[in-house]
């Protein structure tokens, strides 16, 4: 079984004392940084690229940067987030031309290769990638924003993703995202997740130490 991780998600944070936040949330028990790349194309939204992961490595961050990259084309950002120091780049596979080459082309820039699956999204997508992934991340939310309410029907598509991971034997994580809470993180875990994006429920307190132990907890009553 995988270990559980909480990754939260910079979109929330104080982007005027980003490395400030990032320091605090992984001082207070956060195992990676959720780091959402939005390009008003392919979501209705824009955020980061890869100067700011950069910035954040040259603020002195070690700790494992999770580039979510909704954008459309993908290939050309993947070298430069390796380059700026992501270790996991997941993306939209309906975004990329071939996506099994973007797979190899994140594995081949020394990143970890994530696919990223829509609420809409059938799980059929992984038939023929799976087997050459980390991550598989599933939106429990239509991407571009955060805040935004967990749709239930991803349950049900966790413990898909779920049975055929278990089937290949193969140590890939199953990584959530969107409207996760300490009050429903652990029927997701339930349901087979290891691997969990939060971004309002942590940047909306104040004490991240005690939301993130809540989560914790909540986790490991049902792994
Ligand atoms: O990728 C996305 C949104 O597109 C997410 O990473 C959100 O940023 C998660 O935010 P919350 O739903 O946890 O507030
Ligand atoms: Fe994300």
């Amino acid at each position: 079984m995988q270990s559980t991780v909480i990754a939260p998600s910079i979109l929330s944070a104080d982007f005027a004392r980003l490395g400030e936040e990032v320091d605090n949330v992984l001082a207070a028990g956060a195992d990676w940084v959720h780091f959402d790349v939005m390009d008003n194309h392919y979501v209705p939204n824009l955020t980061i690229g890869p100067m700011v992961c950069e910035a954040l490595r040259k603020h002195g961050v070690t700790a494992p940067i999770d580039v979510h990259l909704m954008v459309e084309p993908v290939d050309a950002l993947v070298p430069m987030f390796a380059q700026a120091g992501a270790t996991h780049i997941s993306f939209h596979p309906e975004a990329s031309l071939h996506p099994h080459r973007t797979v190899q082309l994140i594995r081949a820039s020394g990143c970890r290769p994530g696919v990223v699956l829509n609420p809409g999204t059938p799980v059929d997508v992984l038939d023929y990638l799976l087997e050459d992934l980390e991550y598989v991340l599933l939106m429990s939310v239509n991407p571009g924003f955060g805040g935004q309410a967990f749709i239930p029907s991803t349950l049900r598509k966790t413990r898909e993703v779920r049975a055929r991971i278990d089937a290949l034997g193969k140590p890939i994580r199953l990584e959530i995202d969107g409207g996760v809470k300490p009050d429903n993180i652990g029927e997701i875990a339930a349901a087979g997740a290891d691997t969990f994006v939060a971004g309002s429920a942590i940047f909306g307190q104040s004490d991240y130490r005690d939301v993130i132990a809540r989560m914790k907890a909540a986790v490991a009553a049902v792994r």
